[in-house]
């Protein structure tokens, strides 16, 4: 039997949580969506707050992550560097600290983003089972980065199934199944929440019908299962609803998750024009079966937005199965980086290191190994600094 004890403990975090989420304040947000390469740079201003320093450099926060991640951020590095971006880099250690028994994320490591307003980082490996919180998801809460954006769109002259795939994925970041919620009932009976509030869904469907607008899209697909999560799939539907009235020019409609994911790898075509928006755990499986329509998770970028600052990295992990190699494919940190360069309002320099990477790509004869090439990361980095 289950307690009524059991669940009240919960219940009230859940409240504190949702009570705790701050409320949507849209003329405070201007979203850059200009985060990838032919959407149409408007007029748009980046909300992006930070200055140039006295040497007419950005100081931005660098994670370089477990697994691959210091060998995919060196690529970054000596990219950038080649390529003059206005960019100095702050290393941040991340490694969690136990603070008041919970895991935390050392001050200076959050002081740096907070007054950088942006940061690059490499992937962090979650242990499964016992142990650590999630720290990818620990920041973007954190933060408050609300909204997760994975573009993935097909590479010219990397031969897939799909040619043309150009799908634009918003994850909700902050909550739903990854509130960590969790707790044993009694022996053998385990209960996990999942939390979904009307405000975080309203800041994060608002945001994807604004990024709809923004890259000239005008649609927006919600993807859910409220036939089965009645309550919280259902309140993110009804929210998304409600907040298309608002986007009288973007055309709204909503699709059961299992179907997307039937018709998606059937045919992804048909998801070019349109925005898709989800809860968290959706938009998280949803990302790396949309890598896999363009040739893997090696090319894939994502941007963790929030109101104040915004935090890029690839969709991929830490990549233990390769990790110390030198096989890891850095293009996809490389374009999340430039994500983070045309949030930023470094345009130029945005194109110009995109057009060598993707030129790289074309060029067919320096891939890495997980693009059926065999050059190691450094020797693809090599040849993306000889095109710049
Ligand atoms: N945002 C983040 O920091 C994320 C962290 N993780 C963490 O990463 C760890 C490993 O997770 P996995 O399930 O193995 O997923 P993964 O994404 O690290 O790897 C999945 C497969 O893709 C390949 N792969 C990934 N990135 C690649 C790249 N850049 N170049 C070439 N091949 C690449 C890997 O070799 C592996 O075969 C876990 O601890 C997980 O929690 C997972 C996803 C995202
Ligand atoms: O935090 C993690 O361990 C995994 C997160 C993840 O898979 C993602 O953000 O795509
Ligand atoms: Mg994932």
């Amino acid at each position: 039997m289950l307690s009524s004890r059991s669940f009240a403990a919960p219940a009230r975090q859940c409240l504190r949580q949702a009570r705790a989420s701050p409320r949507w304040v849209p003329a405070t947000v201007q979203i850059s969506a200009r985060f990838y390469s032919a959407i149409p740079a408007k007029d748009k201003v980046a909300k992006f707050n930070g200055t140039k320093n006295k040497d007419g450099n950005y100081t931005v926060t660098l994670i370089e992550g477990d697994g691959i991640g210091p060998e995919i951020a060196q690529s970054v590095k000596d990219i950038f560097s080649a390529a003059k971006v206005p960019i100095v880099w702050e290393p941040v250690d991340v490694t969690p600290q136990l603070k008041d028994g919970k895991t935390v994320i050392p001050d200076a490591a959050i002081d740096s983003v907070k007054k950088n307003y942006v940061a690059l980082k490499g992937p962090l490996a979650t242990p499964v089972g016992k142990g650590h919180v999630s720290l990818n998801l620990t920041l973007r809460r954190t933060f408050n980065l609300f909204a997760n954006v994975r573009p993935c769109r097909s590479i010219a002259g990397y031969k897939t199934p799909y040619d043309n795939v150009d799908t634009h994925l918003i994850r909700e970041n902050t909550e739903g199944e990854y509130s960590g919620i969790e707790h044993v009932v009694v022996d053998g009976v385990v209960q996990s929440i999942k939390l979904i509030t009307k405000a975080a869904s309203e800041r994060v469907l608002r945001f994807a019908f604004q990024y709809a607008e923004e890259i000239g899209k005008n649609k927006v697909r919600a993807v859910h299962k409220a036939t089965i999560m009645k309550m919280s799939d259902g309140l993110f539907l009804g929210t998304a609803r409600e907040v298309s009235k608002e986007f009288p020019n973007v055309e709204f409609d909503a699709e059961l998750l299992d179907n997307t994911c039937l018709k998606m790898v059937t045919d992804p075509l048909p998801y070019n024009d349109k925005v898709l928006v989800m809860p968290n755990l959706y938009g998280d499986i949803l990302s790396d079966m949309c890598a896999g329509l363009i040739g893997g998770l090696g090319l894939t970028p994502s941007g963790n937005i929030g109101d104040e600052c915004s935090i890029f990295e690839a969709v991929h992990g830490s990549a233990p199965d390769i990790a110390g190699k030198g096989l890891a494919n850095p293009t996809a940190l490389l374009l999340s980086s430039i994500m983070m360069l045309r949030h930023m309002g470094l345009f130029d320099h945005a194109l110009k290191v995109e057009k060598a990477i993707f030129d790289t790509l074309a060029d067919g004869k320096t891939l890495t190994g997980d693009l059926g090439g065999k050059a190691k990361t450094h020797e693809y980095a090599a040849a993306i600094i000889s095109k710049l």
